[in-house]
């Protein structure tokens, strides 16, 4: 079964299933259900409008509910994601039987047979003793009820569900037994956590919401969503009352759960990128999209054989302190320098991103590591030393279905540089619509990026904001119209407004650098989030400019804060805040 999200669509739009028109709606009942192949982005069926949609029902009904019902299975595993979290950090034993268990009881209303299966390498013999280093695997094989499809959950892989061939194919695997589940095989696990936390938290989000589980996995996306926050919020709030109560480790608790949902995005395959970030839904500007914990960290790159080593030991020394979950989730991070590092180090250089601008200290974060690069990225990550978190957020509005990018390079950096940079750290030929752009276009964007280069050297020696201060504070307005015609955004914004209103309060003006820092701050807002260092330092500023230390360095442009010029046109007021020649 083909996406009708055609290849050359982008991403939200494709062909309509009845009368083939371009189309931007989608049957909601279907939406994004996984691809059985999972090279394939998610499922959507598209319609041009109602009537298309009514007209294609009885055609769409069969393969919908089917599609449903994948999208179940790939539902249930993930509940099952966030319990298994909880309890792994409680310290508590989860053994792959109960999770058979689980996974069978949370797919009871869906149309589906969950059986238990062990497998082994295929080239080596079967059975419990076989003396390889890949011994029998146990996991569980879902059987969408009167179809050829099945799904492979192995708990000792990395979430979500493979199609069942390819797991079996690519791990080069063959199976030594498969049965029916059975509970009276296995009495003693009546009592089990897990299988107490899993039906507890069910029960106690159906009372709530007066609806069946199975209805819940079957929903549309947004509700599906918001019953899922409503879950994990509770077992999060169950695990912090019950910390320490775990059998072991009883310590683990009290670390970061890295909680697998969000309701504004899904990590899934996208072609030629491997996994990515879309937004499931609208993302306004301006956005939190994610805030997480590093689930390793590293003091920096290392540049020798030495360091790599001392780095694989000090990433191995943090993961051994962690959850399965997380370690297995980890180690399936992307991996671009294959084996010319240890795979854990390899892991790190192609995944990290820095705690602090300018540090050399990074993280390696379950989430947020999954995101792309692009040029013209639409949301930015920062260290945010207040939380002690990542936060990403959207630095433009984002589309439902749109991909969530970060760029990978700092710096006003051209064309060929960022390709020379991207390829050798990343292995990636970035084609983004920057990148793509005609040769002509792509000459006046590297002239652009030459002029903030020396922009930013001549605003930055210090000296002109004193000696020149109304070329100095020009510099800056050109910088700020350069970096819109460039289609830069994020954090580069407030910089420069820090740098005007620098230019402006260590002149005595007050009242230009009271607007100034208005912009900074909601610009800094914008990217980091009122919570940043910087945003409440620029929020200080913009209720008293005068407190900052190079205040009244000149007194060249004395003027008071209530100066601020009123009832002038949206350009007259440019005009003046910027000192152009000409102006009131
Ligand atoms: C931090 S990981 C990002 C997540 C990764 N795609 C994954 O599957 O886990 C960085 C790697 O993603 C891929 N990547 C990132 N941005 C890309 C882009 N714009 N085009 C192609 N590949 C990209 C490259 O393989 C790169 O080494």
């Amino acid at each position: 079964m083909k996406p009708a999200e055609s290849k050359s669509s982008p991403p939200g739009r494709g062909s309509c299933s009845a009368c083939s028109k371009e189309a931007t709606n989608s049957c909601a009942g279907c939406l994004n259900a996984p691809a059985y192949d999972n090279e394939q982005a998610p499922h959507r069926t598209f319609y041009c409008g109602s009537q298309c949609q009514k007209a294609h029902w009885k055609t769409h009904k069969i393969e919908c509910k089917l599609l449903q019902t994948r999208r179940a299975v790939h539902r249930a595993a993930a509940v099952l994601d966030a319990l298994i979290g909880v309890i792994d950090a409680r310290g508590d034993e989860v053994t792959p039987i109960s999770l058979a268990f689980c996974l069978a009881e949370s797919l009871d209303e869906i149309d589906v047979t969950v059986r238990e299966v062990t497998v082994v390498p295929a080239n080596e013999p079967t059975g419990t003793d076989t003396p390889s280093h890949r011994g029998p695997r146990f996991l569980c094989k879902i059987i969408l009820n009167n179809t050829d499809e099945a799904w492979a959950v192995d708990r000792s892989e990395a979430y979500p569900p493979l199609p069942w061939d390819q797991y079996i194919q690519d791990g080069c695997l063959k199976v030594s037994s498969e049965e029916g589940l059975s509970l009276h095989r296995y009495p003693e696990l009546y009592g089990e956590c897990l299988a107490m936390a899993l039906e507890h938290q069910i029960a106690s989000m159906v009372a709530a919401r007066n609806m069946q589980f199975g209805a819940i996995l079957k929903a549309p996306e947004s509700i599906f969503q918001s019953e899922m926050n409503g879950l994990v919020g509770g077992i999060l709030a169950d695990s912090n009352t019950t910390a320490g109560q775990g059998n072991k480790g009883a310590d683990k608790s009290t670390r970061e759960l890295q909680v697998p949902f969000n309701p504004l995005y899904h990590i899934q395959p996208l072609p030629g990128k491997g996994q990515g970030m879309v937004a499931t839904a609208k993302i306004p500007k301006g956005t939190r999209i994610l805030c997480e914990s590093p689930t390793v960290k590293m003091p920096g790159n290392p540049r020798d054989s030495a360091g790599a080593a001392l780095l694989n030991t000090i990433i191995a020394q943090q993961l051994a302190s962690l959850p399965i979950q997380a370690r297995t989730r980890f180690h399936a991070l992307h991996n671009k320098w294959g084996s010319e590092f240890p795979a854990a180090v390899g892991i790190a250089k192609t995944n990290a991103l820095p705690l602090g601008h300018n540090s050399r200290e990074a993280g390696i974060f379950l989430e947020a590591s999954r995101i792309n690069h692009s040029c013209r990225n639409n949301a930015e990550n920062t260290w945010n030393h207040r939380l002690d978190k990542l936060t990403i957020h959207a630095i433009r509005d984002i589309e439902p279905g749109e991909e969530i990018t970060i760029s990978y390079v700092d710096g006003f950096l051209r064309y060929d540089e960022r390709h020379a940079r991207l390829h050798s750290a990343f292995g990636f030929r970035c084609v983004c619509e920057r990148c793509a752009a005609t040769p002509a276009e792509r000459k006046k964007s590297d002239e652009r990026l030459r002029r903030l280069v020396s922009l930013e050297e001549e605003i930055g020696d210090g000296m002109g904001i004193v000696m020149t201060p109304v070329s100095c504070l020009r510099k800056t307005h050109e910088m700020l119209n350069l970096l819109g015609q460039e289609g830069i955004g994020g954090s580069t914004i407030p910089r420069v407004y820090y740098d005007a209103f620098q230019v402006a309060i260590a002149n005595g003006d007050q009242a230009r650098a009271k607007v100034l820092a208005v912009r900074w701050y909601e610009s800094r807002v914008m990217v980091e989030g009122a919570d940043s260092e910087d945003a409440v330092k620029a929020k200080a500023l913009m209720e008293r400019p005068s407190s900052h230390r190079l205040f009244g360095t000149t007194m060249k442009w004395k003027q008071a804060v209530g100066k601020v010029p009123r009832g002038l046109s949206e350009e007259a007021f440019e005009s003046w805040l910027w000192r152009e020649k000409g102006a009131v």
